[in-house]
């Protein structure tokens, strides 16, 4: 994987409770968002926080590429390790909720995510990371070295 070296006045860090109004703004480029507080907010992080891998390391593990000087959100995404029984109780990754600000993309921020989460999942010792996307993005996961493997099937409620 050749990764894309994050910019000077970027900084990637695990998100905070102060994230709270631009991981929203960012995020609803992807999806909707719908009404949540900053006190849902600050649960939800809770929580993540909470779920352990066997080894003490976390699960969910969302991060956010911050502008230095003002601490705007840039950029979100999320990788979720789960824990299997195939592959010797092997670890996949599964990349979710990826969104860079509408001022910010082009700038390879999406790429610099995408290398960064990979490297999380590759670190937390997954054999494999994996991710649905919409046929608009797989130009965009390709560049970042992902490859098309099978296809997403869904039921919704
Ligand atoms: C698992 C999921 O969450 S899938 C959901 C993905 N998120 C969304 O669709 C939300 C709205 N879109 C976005 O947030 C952004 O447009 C993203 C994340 C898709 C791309 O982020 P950006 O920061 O703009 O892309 P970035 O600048 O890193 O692009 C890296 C390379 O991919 C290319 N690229 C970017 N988007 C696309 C695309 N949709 N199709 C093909 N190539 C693309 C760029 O041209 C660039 O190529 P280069 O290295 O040859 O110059």
């Amino acid at each position: 994987m050749t990764a894309t070296t994050i910019p000077n006045d970027y900084t990637v860090r695990r998100i905070e409770s102060r994230d709270f109004e631009g991981a929203k703004t960012a995020l609803a480029g992807l999806t909707i968002v719908g009404e949540i507080s900053q006190k849902e907010f600050d649960s939800i992080l809770n929580y993540w926080d909470s779920v352990l891998l066997p080894t003490g390391e976390q699960a969910y593990n969302t991060f956010v590429i911050t502008v230095k000087d003002t601490e705007r959100v840039a950029a979100i995404g999320t990788i979720f390790i789960e824990k299997k029984i195939i592959h010797n109780g092997g670890l996949v990754g599964h990349i979710e909720d990826i969104a860079v600000n509408s001022d910010f993309r082009g700038q390879k921020l999406g790429k610099i995510l995408i290398d960064y989460l990979s490297s999380v999942g590759k670190q937390l010792g997954c054999y494999k990371t994996i991710l649905d996307c919409d046929v608009k993005n797989v130009g965009f996961y390709e560049k970042c070295d992902y490859k098309e493997a099978g296809i997403e099937m869904q039921i919704r409620y």
